[in-house]
């Protein structure tokens, strides 16, 4: 039996999903807002998996669950969305903290979904450590991933080859879902430190207060809280890898111990007088851009060049064109072993709605769906039935129209305005900034990427 907290302001809704749930020998407790969320956490709590309507009336709970990660709770989590709110939810899903069920919820998925939430357990900002056995060739991961056939993954996999021998930092940068970790992986895999650990931390799920401590360590004493010395993961991870996964979400004084670290290779345990020496490689992963970041100054530049001797771009699913099918496959096989199904193949219909979508949850939403399908499919080939019906529906009316992508939409006419103002001020980049209200780095940054000449 798990205690459950259900945060939900339908209240029918909510009620058959109490009803269900206490049948299958669930303890529920109901809240229908972020507030009486908050109060159950801290009155009733701890509960084993939280389960959170998307849209909330006093907010969303994807903003909930990051303050909730910021002040250290790791409890296991799903959110309830509407399939228009998938983007979002994907978006601002971190690996391992939390993931999403579409609505109309079905009962199986549900089910399914809260036994990986409660298999998982609390979420822990370190997401691996691995130490690889020697000689071992064909070990599980190559068995688990595939590289793809599409020009542009096997361009990802020669990069990943090309620099995993070295001892080069790497910057993985793809959105949310593309498979950044596999290639962090890869990368030490193929490394000389494939032997060593590899480490991988969610810098997502870190608490502010603990970054430093969670990395570097601490001795006893060396703040409230700190009842004996802990190893930080960077000696755990001395000899083989470290990936930080969203580096972006560290604070910048973290920031200023990272950089020392990687140029002077030595920590400092925090509350200690020695110093550690370290032999880490590092990889650091994002879905932002961290040179935009660094231009405005919300993460510091000279760090952001030091692990910047190499740059991977992990392309979005629906940029690897021939790809998706052997993905599809590759995810029925899995779900059929996981599930104890026999569906051998998707639709037609299905695969083309599959490649009309544009995945913006990518691999990670790619499994999903194919989860669900097989999840719910009766015969060998599963078909569209099996489809949130929204997905479906969302399709029939999408003509893909250049301007129903709102970021595309904002860049165009922010290099517009670049332009435009640019050609006023005769190219003096000064006044264009101020004019922009933008600074130089900025303004330097946007040309740049847009291909101003
Ligand atoms: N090459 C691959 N072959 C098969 N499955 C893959 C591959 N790459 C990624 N996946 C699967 O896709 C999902 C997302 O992968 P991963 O966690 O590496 O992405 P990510 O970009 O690091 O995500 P996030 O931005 O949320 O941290 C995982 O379930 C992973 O198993």
């Amino acid at each position: 039996m798990a205690n459950l907290l259900l945060v939900e302001d339908d209240t029918t809704f909510s009620k058959l999903l109490s009803s269900f749930l206490g049948k299958h020998g669930h303890q529920v407790k109901v809240c229908s807002s972020l507030k009486g969320a908050r109060e159950a956490l801290t009155e009733e709590g701890p509960f084993d998996v939280l389960m959170l309507d998307y849209r909330l009336p006093d907010g969303n709970s994807v903003d909930f669950l990051k303050t909730l990660r910021s002040e250290g709770n790791r409890t296991a989590a799903f959110i309830m969305t509407s399939f228009h709110d998938v983007r979002t939810a994907v978006t601002a899903m971190q690996i391992g903290a939390f993931d999403y069920i579409t609505k109309p919820v079905n009962p199986e998925e549900l089910l399914m979904v809260l036994r990986e939430a409660l298999n998982k357990g609390e979420v822990t900002s370190v997401k691996a450590v691995s130490k690889a056995k020697p000689n071992v060739k064909a070990d599980k991961q190559s068995l688990e991933y595939i590289e793809g056939k599409s020009k542009i993954s096997k361009q990802l996999y020669e990069y990943v080859r090309l620099v995993a021998p070295t001892d080069m930092s790497v910057i993985i940068q793809g959105e949310s879902g593309t498979g950044k970790e596999h290639v962090a992986k890869s990368i030490h895999r193929l490394s000389k430190r494939a032997n060593g650990p590899f480490v991988a931390i969610d810098c997502g799920s870190l608490s502010k207060d603990l970054a430093a401590s969670e990395l570097f360590g601490h001795k006893k004493g060396a703040f409230t809280g700190a009842l004996m010395d802990k190893i930080g993961q960077f000696e755990a991870a001395d000899g083989g890898t470290l990936f930080l996964d969203e580096i972006g979400n560290l604070g910048y004084d973290v920031q200023i111990k990272l950089l020392r670290a990687l140029q002077e290779r030595i920590i400092v345990p925090i509350g200690a007088t020695q110093q550690v020496k370290v032999d880490v490689r590092l990889i650091a992963a994002t879905n932002e851009d961290l040179m935009a970041n660094a231009a405005t100054g919300d993460f510091r530049e000279d760090l952001y060049h030091r692990l910047n001797e190499f740059k991977i771009e992990v392309p979005p699913l629906r940029k690897r064109g021939e790809d998706l099918g052997i993905f599809v496959q590759h995810f029925v096989d899995k779900a059929n072993e996981e599930l104890e199904r026999n569906v051998r193949e998707l639709s037609k219909e299905v695969m083309e709605i599959f490649m009309k979508y544009d995945w913006p949850g990518n691999l990670r939403e790619l499994n999903n769906v194919i989860k669900r399908l097989v999840l719910l499919s009766k015969e060998e080939v599963a078909t569209t039935s099996a489809l949130p019906a929204e997905m479906i529906t969302s399709m029939e009316d999408q003509q893909k129209p250049a301007g129903s992508d709102l970021k595309a939409l904002q860049e165009t006419h922010e290099k517009e305005m670049i332009e435009k103002v640019l050609q006023e001020v005769r190219y003096n980049k000064s006044k264009a900034a101020k004019l922009l209200n933008i600074d130089r780095k900025t303004l330097y940054y946007k040309i740049e990427k847009y291909h101003i000449e």
